[in-house]
């Protein structure tokens, strides 16, 4: 639904100043304003009641995404998240910045680029500013597992603390915590799979993937009159071992396959798993880390939420086509890289032949 007109000034006060609309293009919202989708989904699908590891090998092999469905994260959390991060999304812009939603939670907005604290990365003086049309907060998990535990803690012992500005957050805190504690339990159980395929080993499986690396971000794209004049997130692939994706029904993610842009119709209640450049180096180049991006929408805002998990910081990724390295090296030269020349050169850096 659009946005009645006096709220209307509201809803954008929540938008980063570069993204709120001159009045005279503010545009309602049509019947049919949704991204016409065909009716057969071309994602693989992977059924986590009943994994099947020949067709987990191939979708990792022949498309470096697929559909998870039976994941076991409850419908109802799916829902309370959404809601509870659009009431966060719905402050005003100034109280997102100069709030941040508290430690360990970061705002960030124009940008995914960010550091391993949550801020964006800057450009260097001669890199061209490229603003992407997002804004989100990024959650490292398990500093927002200690918060909440210490949280319970001091409650027990009748010390309050400080009280949050926002009661909202408090929710919103326990069910992220919830929601990440699932996507944990979803990677480990892929990349137990996916480890068993590619013959890893224990010794390497532990060091591979560490979950206590996991970090969440959820974003809001807001609508955006110039809808092809600017970018949701630019195509990109993602440095992580695994990523697991939330969509809400508006659409827009698109997904590179065979020189082609695929857009990828929203499914409630599925998730979307895609395979990162760390386990592109650790497969060999076996697995595919798969480039994506996502348009904006002209009339509604859209939000979805990623989960991203790594390898041990220092743990070394053996393989024939890359020189050994570790995931604190390549994530140093990644953001050497967006500052320097103002993209992601990735795996190519680290490329034997
Ligand atoms: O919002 C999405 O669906 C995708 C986000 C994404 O690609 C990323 O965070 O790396
Ligand atoms: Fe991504």
């Amino acid at each position: 639904m659009p946005p009645s007109s006096t709220n209307t000034t509201t809803h954008y006060d929540s938008y980063p100043p570069v993204f709120r609309p001159k009045i005279a293009s503010i545009h309602h919202s049509p019947p049919t304003s949704r991204i016409p989708y065909s009716d057969s989904d071309p994602l693989p699908v992977i059924d986590l009641q009943c994994l099947n590891k020949n067709k987990l090998a191939e979708a990792c092999r022949d498309w470096g995404i697929f559909r998870l469905v039976n994941h076991g994260v409850p419908t109802k959390l799916l829902s309370q998240l959404h809601e509870h991060a659009k009431d966060l999304f719905s402050l005003s812009f100034e109280t997102k910045q100069r709030h941040g939603f508290g430690s360990p939670m970061s705002y960030f907005w124009g940008t995914p680029g960010l550091t391993p604290s949550g801020l964006a990365i800057e450009r260097g003086p001669n890199i061209a500013p490229n603003i992407n049309w997002v804004e989100g907060f990024s959650v490292p998990l398990t500093l927002l597992s200690n918060l909440l535990a210490q949280k319970k803690l001091s409650h027990q012992l009748q010390d309050h603390g400080d009280d949050d500005d926002y009661p909202m957050l408090d929710a919103l805190r326990t069910e992220l915590d919830e929601y990440g504690k699932h996507q944990s339990r979803l990677a480990t159980t892929i990349f137990k799979a996916i480890a068993e395929n590619l013959e890893l080993g224990r010794e390497l499986s532990d060091c591979y993937l560490s979950t206590s690396t996991g970090n969440l971000r959820v974003y809001r794209y807001p609508r955006c009159s110039e809808e092809n004049q600017a970018s949701g997130i630019d195509a990109h692939t993602d440095s992580s071992v695994i990523s697991i994706l939330y969509h809400d029904e508006v659409g827009g993610f698109e997904v590179y396959k065979d020189g082609n842009w695929l857009p990828v119709k929203p499914i409630p209640n599925t998730l979307v798993l895609l395979l990162g450049d760390m386990m592109q180096a650790m497969s060999n180049d076996k697995y595919k880390s798969v480039k994506h991006k996502v348009k904006i929408n002209k009339y509604e805002d859209r939000m979805s939420a990623g989960y991203f998990v790594f390898p041990k910081e220092n743990g070394v990724i053996r393989s024939s086509n890359y020189k050994p390295f570790c995931y604190a090296e390549f994530r140093a030269q990644v953001q050497h890289d967006l500052k320097t020349v103002g993209y992601k050169i990735g795996l190519d850096h680290f490329k034997l032949h």
